[in-house]
C-alpha cells in the first residue's frame, strides 16, 4: 500500500495492523536532564523519528485536567448548541468542527472526530497581554479573532493552559535551533506572534471492524511542530520506516512532540515530518488536546542554508507560512470551488 501525505509525501504502508513500540522507539526526554543530554536525545529523535515524548515539561497537571473536563462538558451539548459557532461562520476555519466532515485523508471517509479549533490572540500570549491589550491582525488567510462558545469558563480554562503550552514551544524552537546549530534566539523574531493553534478533539469509540473511517486519518501535521495532551485513552498510531504502524499511548505526566512540515521544509528533510493517525478501538470515549506550533504567518519558510550540502538545491519552494497552513487546512474543510473562492 502506499500513502500521500497532504505535504505530497509519499510513504510505504505494510499493513493496517498496529503493534506496541518497541522500548526505546518513541524515546522519552526529560526537559530538566542536562543540556547535552537533551540536545543528543533531540537529535536522534527529530532526525530518526520524528515524534518523542517530553516529560517535566513545567505545564501543571492542574491546567491539563482543567482543559479534559472543559473538552468533555463541552462535547457533551447538543450539537446545535455546538453549531452555534461551526467553523463554516469563521473565515479563518476557527470554532467548532462537526463529526465526519474533515476529511484528513483524502483516501478514505471523512474523520469520526469533533473538534473545536481556536487561534493565536495577543490577549492569549503572556509576552503580549501584559502591555498591550489591543489585537492587530496580519494581512494574510489565517490571522483573525477566534470563535468562542457561550459557554462558562470556556476562554480563561484555555487562556491558562495556552499560556504555558505556548511557553513550552518558544523553549522548545530554541533547542530545535540549537539541534540545528544555529543560535538558540535563531527563530526567536519569527514567533513574536506565531501562528499557534490550539484543538480540543472528541474521538467516539469505533468499530474496528471499519479502518477506513478513522478517527483521525492518516497525516503529517502543518506547522513546525506539535505538543500534544493526549489524555488517558490509548489510540494514536505513528507511520515508523519500515512502514508498520506502531502505537504511542499516552504516558501520564508527559506531552507527546512531533515535527510538522514546516520545519521538515525548513530542513530539506532533516527532521522528519512523521505520518500518524487515530484509531479509537477502545470501546472508550477519547479526548486529546493538540497544540499547533508554527512561525508568524506573514514569516518565509525557506530551507536553510545549512541543511544543504554545497550545491544543493532544497525539495522545497519558499512559502509564506500563513497562505502554506490556509491552503493544507483548507483543502481537508472546504471544497474545492469554496477554497478558489476564498482564495
Ligand atoms: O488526537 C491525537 O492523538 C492526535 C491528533 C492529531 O494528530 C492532529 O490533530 O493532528
Ligand atoms: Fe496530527
Amino acid at each position: 500500500m502506499e500513502f500521500t501525505s497532504f505535504s505530497g509525501a509519499k510513504r510505504t504502508v505494510a499493513s493496517d495492523a498496529a503493534r506496541r513500540a518497541d522500548f526505546d522507539e518513541i524515546p522519552i526526554i526529560s526537559l530538566t536532564a542536562s543540556k547535552e543530554e537533551i540536545l543528543a536525545k533531540l537529535t536522534d529523535a527529530c532526525t530518526r523519528i520524528g515524534f518523542f515524548y517530553v516529560k517535566d515539561h513545567g505545564v501543571p497537571q492542574e491546567k491539563v485536567d482543567r482543559m479534559f473536563e472543559l473538552a468533555q462538558n463541552f462535547f457533551a451539548q447538543d450539537l446545535s448548541k455546538k453549531n452555534e459557532i461551526n467553523y463554516k461562520k469563521s473565515n479563518i476555519l476557527r470554532g467548532y468542527e462537526p463529526p465526519a466532515e474533515v476529511r484528513t485523508d483524502e483516501t478514505r471517509k471523512p474523520d469520526l472526530n469533533e473538534a473545536f479549533n481556536w487561534g493565536y490572540e495577543r490577549s492569549l500570549d503572556p509576552l503580549w497581554s501584559r502591555t498591550d491589550d489591543t489585537e492587530e491582525w496580519q494581512d494574510n488567510p489565517m490571522s483573525g479573532p477566534n470563535a468562542w462558545p457561550n459557554f462558562p469558563d470556556f476562554k480563561e480554562t484555555i487562556s491558562a493552559y495556552y499560556a504555558d503550552v505556548l511557553a513550552l514551544a518558544r523553549r522548545m524552537i530554541r533547542l530545535f535551533a540549537e539541534v540545528l546549530l544555529l543560535p538558540p534566539n535563531f527563530f526567536d523574531p519569527l514567533v513574536s506572534t506565531p501562528g499557534a493553534m490550539g484543538r480540543m478533539i472528541h474521538y467516539p469509540p469505533q468499530k474496528p471492524s471499519d479502518p477506513n473511517a478513522l478517527g483521525i486519518g492518516a497525516h503529517t501535521d502543518i506547522e513546525c511542530f506539535t505538543i500534544l495532551c493526549q489524555g488517558t485513552v490509548p489510540a494514536l498510531q505513528i507511520l515508523n520506516v519500515n512502514g508498520d504502524w506502531i502505537e504511542a499511548p499516552p504516558i501520564p505526566g508527559t506531552f507527546v512532540v512531533n515535527i510538522g512540515d514546516m520545519l521538515a521544509r525548513w530542513t530539506n528533510d532533516r527532521f522528519i515530518s512523521t505520518v500518524h493517525r487515530v484509531w479509537n478501538i477502545t470501546g472508550q470515549e477519547r479526548y486529546s488536546i493538540p497544540f499547533f506550533f508554527g512561525v508568524n504567518y506573514d514569516a518565509t519558510i525557506k530551507t536553510l542554508d545549512s541543511c544543504l550540502d554545497e550545491g544543493q538545491k532544497s525539495k522545497y519552494e519558499p512559502v509564506l507560512a500563513g497562505e502554506y497552513v490556509w491552503k493544507r487546512l483548507s483543502k481537508s474543510r472546504l471544497g474545492p470551488e469554496e477554497v478558489s473562492a476564498a482564495a
